[in-house]
């Protein structure tokens, strides 16, 4: 049953709200973690209706970058008597939530204290600190950025410096350098008046690395910037430019403080590990969001005939416009998932940090990295799958697709180049294959067992499973994720090994091997998904909700397939006719999901405000909103434009008085 259908809808929405087979409502406590969360995020959504006060005067689309800051400075203003009755604060989901209602995609001027500022005093200060910074940061008495990427971003080769001076007992920081300044960091432009500044620290001339300085950058009355600091805004972006980010140059800085040695070495990298675990999430909602508003609008669209004489048919009877939509709705669900699992495992892991107990962390810095990276790249790709399946109102912003994928542009670059993120991948891989070949030849066992890579250890013969199997067999798929990861990892490492034997350094070899070292990381990432897709999937009761979410999964999973198969192909392990069984079943998957579309993504829950797009609205009466939205446009203010005379139409009398002549 689709909860959604309401009688004055389009007609073409409720005839297929009207096919559901299973529960909207059931599928949205899947997706977001339970029914109790689905009701709260109802609640919030209400709430936030109910307050005009946090809505945006006018659609961003037609604000001018000055007109974005000011609009979100405003609802900053009010933000914080709403929160506390909006949600239950000490629930980050809640809040996040909230904030998203509030400010939506684009930034705002308190979001970089949120995230990554205020978590790393929590995270990496110490008691002392934490009474004097903790509960003025709660209040947000002071906003702190995250100033850690310069011109240049290899952490360790940062060169931004904090000198210990041993008379005045106090640390000088400074940008020797113009490739030293600081460059990116969130809310620094202008809204923000602390910094975390990572900078090395130098004691008696001895470099201990990047650490962490609480800096303030401007004065906490005035705001201005204090004496020794050079800050402003980069200036505009792709996206996010409803935030100021900034740049700062630091003279001899004196913040005070002592040097109290963190763990682990690399504990100062652990605010990143909190955002990259927010990303992936996102990634999967932004992709949901994309598919939401493409679904929709190719169920009300009518364009060309099937069948001569039938009639227009919707454009989402065409199986090439299935094809290229529903990958982005099962893979949007995958990081969804996958993201809510690796968002608790990073909670858990961060606590066990501040007991002391940092075995994790590597286990869990390299998943993060690696689903950092593969969602923000396929969910840019499937964005742009979602624009072009609208045709030119997906280049209209009022569809929502402008805002939204100049947005998630961003995903692929923050927090680490994915790039850079899939070699740490790697570099856990190739450790990983070490034990492997040295297991092998020594009969020892591996350091110690994870459910993660676990599959990488498995030493028996493999034979690709997959047939033509009226249900498909999810396991023979996952198996053969697990084949081409291992196969990759360690032909990536023999490699490795062959060159260093050849007399190359390890980091020459590293760099002639990347390519193939990013495949393996890939693969390995690739099996996780699946994995967990399948074992939440498998988790499910109520057999017309776990129909819907079957059809997904094998669309999921033999979509996967078809874009690796290339490696499962090149050493015979599957065969011509296999892949032949793959198409075939991503084909049906397609067939049997189109009923259930609409109401697939009506069970997202998404409100109108989150989905920003008249095309993807959800009562789906377009074409008279898109008229709407138009003649709201501030260039409609006027019939004649005030410059028009001064220019074109002086420029067509002249030609007129020309032509006259
Ligand atoms: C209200 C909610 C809204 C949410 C909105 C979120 C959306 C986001 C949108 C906008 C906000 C954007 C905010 C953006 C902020 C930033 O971008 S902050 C800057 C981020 N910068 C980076 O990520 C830089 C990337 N580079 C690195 O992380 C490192 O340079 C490196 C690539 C990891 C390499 O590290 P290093 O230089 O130290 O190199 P190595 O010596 O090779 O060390 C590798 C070893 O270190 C281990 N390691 C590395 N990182 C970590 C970590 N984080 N935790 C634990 N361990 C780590 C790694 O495993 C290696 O270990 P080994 O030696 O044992 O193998
Ligand atoms: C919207 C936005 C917000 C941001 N917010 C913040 C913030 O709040 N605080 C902050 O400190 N920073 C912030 N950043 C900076 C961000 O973290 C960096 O841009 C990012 O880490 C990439 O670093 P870089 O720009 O120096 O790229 P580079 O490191 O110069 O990378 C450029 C290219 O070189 C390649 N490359 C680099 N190193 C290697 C390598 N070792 N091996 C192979 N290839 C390599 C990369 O793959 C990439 O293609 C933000 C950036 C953006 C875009």
């Amino acid at each position: 049953m689709n909860h959604q259908i309401k009688k004055d809808d389009n007609p073409d929405l409720i005839e297929e709200r009207s096919k559901a087979t299973f529960d909207t409502d059931a599928f949205g406590a899947f997706i977001w973690g339970g029914y109790n969360n689905l009701k709260r995020r109802r609640e919030i959504a209400r709430y936030y209706e109910d307050h005009k006060e946090l809505h945006d005067t006018v659609p961003i689309a037609f604000m001018t970058r000055e007109e974005k800051l000011e609009n979100a400075y405003r609802k900053a203003s009010i933000f914080e008597n709403h929160i506390k009755k909006a949600c239950d604060v000490n629930n980050p989901e809640e809040v996040r939530y909230f904030n998203w209602l509030v400010y939506h995609i684009d930034g705002h001027p308190t979001s970089v204290h949120s995230i990554m500022g205020f978590p790393t005093i929590i995270n990496q200060s110490d008691k002392e600190q934490q009474e004097r910074w903790l509960q003025s940061g709660e209040n947000r008495e002071y906003l702190a950025t995250y100033a850690q990427t310069e011109l240049g971003t290899n952490i360790k080769k940062l060169e931004t410096t904090a000198t210990y001076d041993q008379k005045t007992e106090e640390f000088i920081l400074n940008s020797p350098t113009v490739t030293s300044l600081k460059w990116w960091p969130g809310n620094m432009g202008h809204s923000h008046n602390v910094a975390i500044v990572m900078a090395q620290l130098w004691i008696n001339n001895k470099c201990y690395g990047p650490h962490p300085f609480f800096v303030q950058i401007r004065d906490p009355k005035t705001h201005k910037p204090l004496p020794g600091i050079t800050v402003g805004d980069i200036g505009p972006k792709f996206g996010l430019n409803t935030t100021d980010n900034g740049f700062l140059k630091l003279d001899h800085v004196f913040p005070n403080g002592t040097y109290v040695p963190p763990v682990h070495d690399k504990i100062a990298y652990s605010s990143m590990m909190l955002v990259r675990a927010i990303i992936t999430p996102l990634m999967g909602e932004n992709l949901c969001i994309g598919a939401t508003i493409a679904i929709r609008y190719s169920a009300i669209r009518r364009q060309g005939e099937i069948k001569p004489g039938d009639g227009e048919v919707q454009i989402l009877d065409y199986q090439t416009q299935q094809h290229r939509l529903f990958p982005q709705l099962a893979r949007g669900i995958a990081f969804l998932l996958a993201g809510r699992n690796t968002y608790n495992f990073c909670n858990n892991v961060l606590k066990d940090i501040k007991n002391g107990d940092v075995s994790l962390l590597a286990d869990l810095h390299a998943i993060l990295c690696g689903l950092k990276a593969i969602s923000s790249y396929q969910a840019e790709l499937g964005l742009e799958q979602c624009r072009m399946a609208c045709g030119g109102h997906g280049y209209s912003a009022a569809s929502g697709f402008p805002l939204l994928n100049s947005n998630q542009f961003n995903g692929v670059t923050v927090e680490g180049d994915n790039l850079v993120l899939l070699l740490q991948v790697a570099r856990y891989l190739m450790k990983r294959a070490k034990e492997i070949r040295y297991e092998i030849r020594y009969g020892q066992q591996p350091s110690k067992p994870n459910e993660i890579y676990d599959y990488l250890f498995d030493d028996a013969p493999k034979k690709c499973l997959i047939d033509q199997a009226y249900v498909p067999n999810y396991k023979n798929v996952l198996e053969s994720f697990e084949y081409l990861s291992k196969k990759l990892t360690l032909q990536a490492y023999d490699k490795l090994e062959q060159l260093k034997q050849r007399g190359r350094t390890s980091e020459v070899a590293w760099n002639e091997c990347s390519v193939e070292l990013c495949k393996a990381a890939r693969a390995h990432i690739r099996t996780f998904l699946a994995r967990t897709f399948i074992n939440e999937v498998n988790q499910v009761n109520g057999l017309p909700l776990l129909t819907v979410l079957k059809d997904l999964l094998q669309l999921y999973l033999f979509y996967e397939v078809k874009e690796c198969m290339a490696g499962l192909m090149e050493d015979g392990y599957m065969l011509g006719q296999q892949l032949h069984y793959v198409k075939k079943n991503i084909y049906e998957a397609l067939s049997k999901i189109r009923p259930n579309a609409v109401s697939i993504v009506d069970s997202f829950d998404f409100t109108d405000r989150e989905l920003n797009s008249v095309l993807g609205r959800r009562d789906g009466h377009v074409y008279e909103n898109l008229l709407k939205w138009a003649q709201a446009s501030p260039l409609n203010k006027h019939d004649v434009l005030p410059f028009h005379h001064k220019y074109l139409g002086r420029m067509m009398e002249e030609a007129r008085q020309k032509s006259r002549l």
